[in-house]
């Protein structure tokens, strides 16, 4: 499908403004040649047959067209500047919904500035196609033919002379369109590297002023930035090469319509007054021609644009997001025999073999060194990903088989990297349920050991803390994103690495609150430290993906492997 036909998908619901908007554009382009030919009539009736009478009408005719024509033109501006923008509203709205349905796969190798580039640039691309590009293409088209056929009517022999310039306006556009395609494209990805790097520099700006890097970093913007400008200017180069010669081309109408033409009227093939009204219709052909090669220009830059928002558009979930809801769910786990790896490294096995049961209720505990799988075991459970062998299974059944939106409705989360929602505490916490009550709030914040920290701010639940939390320290962070956890209610609650930076103290009360809580929940916690998972029904001890040494804290100790000294290790601390 080309970019014309896929747009045209969205514009079917606005076809009857569209087609409204159509018919004044042709209205326009029909109205057109009365000034020349009012032109034409005054040179041989008035001046020529000497009927003064006339000119008086005539003028008046060509000043009421002027006005009309203008004021069509202006309304059908406004409607293809309003259609424009409504197709691009839906646009917007449905490339925001896809990214909402993509899985982690998708944003794991597409950058940010990437995504940005396409809900930004390329879709005011399309805006400025439609706006613009759309109705000036068909005016100029309507005007060429126009004043062909009028011109065909005045003086057939001479309209074919001026016709001869056309298979060199055909070769020469269809050259321009493929060469600026190519550099379109180009401009498109440079403009997205720019733009990925542009952001990264951004959301790393600490580790930047950290490391004292901010020359290497604006280096590195400059050659981007160099190559931006490059691939601009290949593109001025190819409108220079090509704009040059269709200009050319305009001009030479005005000469072969003034030397053949002029040799018509002295031969008496044709009238002063009919050189005159073909005269003032060359505009309506060299207009266009010259007006072509910038459209070219626009219409591959949409073409371009396109391209990068309907990859987006037809990007495919490994996951499928399902709408329906299911039943609510106690929150046993199992994992039968469960490898995973990631898709672009097939090979590597990140989990291998790992089985073991959660009954609700439970507390289980995930140990092991970096890099051992533990966040990629439980982002098996939310189905960030979907286990490459074996089953997870969820009060019995395959998760596979549970519309994941709402499998995860039942599950709670705090990630080891905590994002926050630049937005008032209170916003960030009541993230899952708008319909939580102050009082219920400030509860799960106390249990997540936030509330005292939160009460000593000026503003407390209401102050607004910056971009990805900016403004709070680490633990501060983590225990909001916990009370923000709690506040779904989940039978499902897994914390990955969550205390790692509150001190043990604070951990051990938070510990306490969260078993004595009400509703019950079969609770993951993945930490580095014994301290976390010591009192858990059971903890399983990951080694390179697999599952090393399982067991309650007792059963581990008295088995003097990995666990015990690692317990070894931290004993000082716990
Ligand atoms: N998106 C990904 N694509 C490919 N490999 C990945 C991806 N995410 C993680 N890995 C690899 O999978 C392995 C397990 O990572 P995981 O994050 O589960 O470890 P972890 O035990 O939670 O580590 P840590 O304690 O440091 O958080 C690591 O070797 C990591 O490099």
């Amino acid at each position: 499908m080309n970019s014309i036909h896929w747009i045209a998908q969205y514009a079917k619901k606005y076809l009857s403004i569209i087609l409204f908007a159509l018919v004044l554009v042709f209205i326009n382009a029909a109205t057109i040649v009365i000034q020349p030919m009012l032109s034409g009539k005054i040179v041989d009736e008035v001046i020529g047959l000497g009927q003064v009478n006339l000119l008086l009408p005539f003028l008046l005719i060509m000043l009421i067209a002027s006005i009309t024509r203008s004021f069509i033109r202006y309304s059908y501006q406004v409607l293809f500047e309003k259609i424009g923008q409504d197709i691009l509203f839906d646009l917007r709205n449905e490339m925001y919904r896809k990214m909402q349905s993509l899985d982690f796969d998708f944003f794991n190798h597409t950058r940010v500035g990437d995504i940005m580039a396409r809900m930004t640039g390329d879709t005011d691309a399309v805006r400025h196609f439609l706006s613009w590009v759309s109705y000036t293409t068909i005016e100029n088209a309507l005007w060429f033919i126009v004043a062909v056929m009028v011109m065909f009517s005045i003086h057939w022999q001479l309209t074919l002379c001026l016709l001869l310039v056309t298979p060199f306006i055909y070769f020469l556009t269809r050259k321009m369109s493929k060469e600026a395609q190519n550099v379109f494209f180009q401009i498109r990805e440079s403009f997205s590297r720019m733009n990925s790097m542009v952001e990264e520099n951004i959301s790393g700006n600490r580790v930047v002023r950290a490391f004292a890097r901010e020359e290497y970093e604006i280096q590195k913007f400059i050659s981007h930035n160099e190559d931006y400008k490059e691939k601009n200017l290949a593109s001025a180069d190819v409108s220079r090469k090509y704009l040059t010669w269709l200009d050319l081309l305009a001009s030479s109408l005005t000469g072969i319509t003034l030397v053949v033409g002029g040799l018509f009227v002295l031969n008496h093939q044709m009238t002063l007054g009919d050189l005159v009204m073909f005269n003032g219709f060359l505009w309506m052909l060299n207009g266009p021609l010259r007006m072509s090669g910038w459209l070219i220009n626009d219409i591959e830059r949409f073409n371009a644009s396109t391209i990068k928002i309907r990859e987006l558009l037809n990007a495919q979930s490994s996951i499928p997001i399902h709408k329906e809801t299911m039943p609510h769910i106690s929150g046993d786990v199992e994992f039968a025999q469960v490898s995973f790896s990631f898709a672009d490294t097939p090979e590597v096995n990140v989990l291998t073999d790992i089985s073991f049961k959660a009954k609700s209720g439970e507390t289980i505990g995930i140990l092991g060194e970096t890099g051992a799988g533990k966040s990629t075991l439980v982002h098996l459970i939310t189905r960030f990903y979907d286990a490459t062998q074996g089953r997870v299974l969820i009060d019995g059944k395959n998760i596979k088989d549970y519309p994941v939106r709402s499998l995860r409705q039942y599950i709670s989360m705090v990630m080891q990297d905590v994002f926050l929602f630049s937005d008032t505490i209170e916003s960030n916490i009541n993230y899952a349920r708008e319909d939580m009550n102050y009082r219920e709030m400030e509860e799960y914040a106390r249990i997540a050991g936030a509330h005292q920290f939160i009460s000593r701010m000026p503003e407390g639940y209401q102050t607004v803390v910056g971009e990805r939390g900016v403004g709070l320290s680490g633990g501060q962070k983590q225990r909001i994103s916990l009370a923000r956890a709690l506040v779904k209610e989940s039978p499902i609650l897994i914390l990955d690495d969550t205390t790692s930076a509150v001190d043990l103290e604070t951990e051990m009360k938070i510990q306490e609150e969260l078993s004595a809580m009400e509703w019950k929940k079969t609770i993951f916690i993945i930490s580095h430290r014994i301290s976390s998972v010591k009192r858990a029904d059971q903890i399983l001890f990951l080694e390179k993906g697999r599952i090393a040494e399982s067991g309650t804290h007792e059963e581990l100790l008295a088995k003097r492997g990995r666990y015990y000294q690692m317990y070894q290790k931290q004993v000082g601390g716990v």
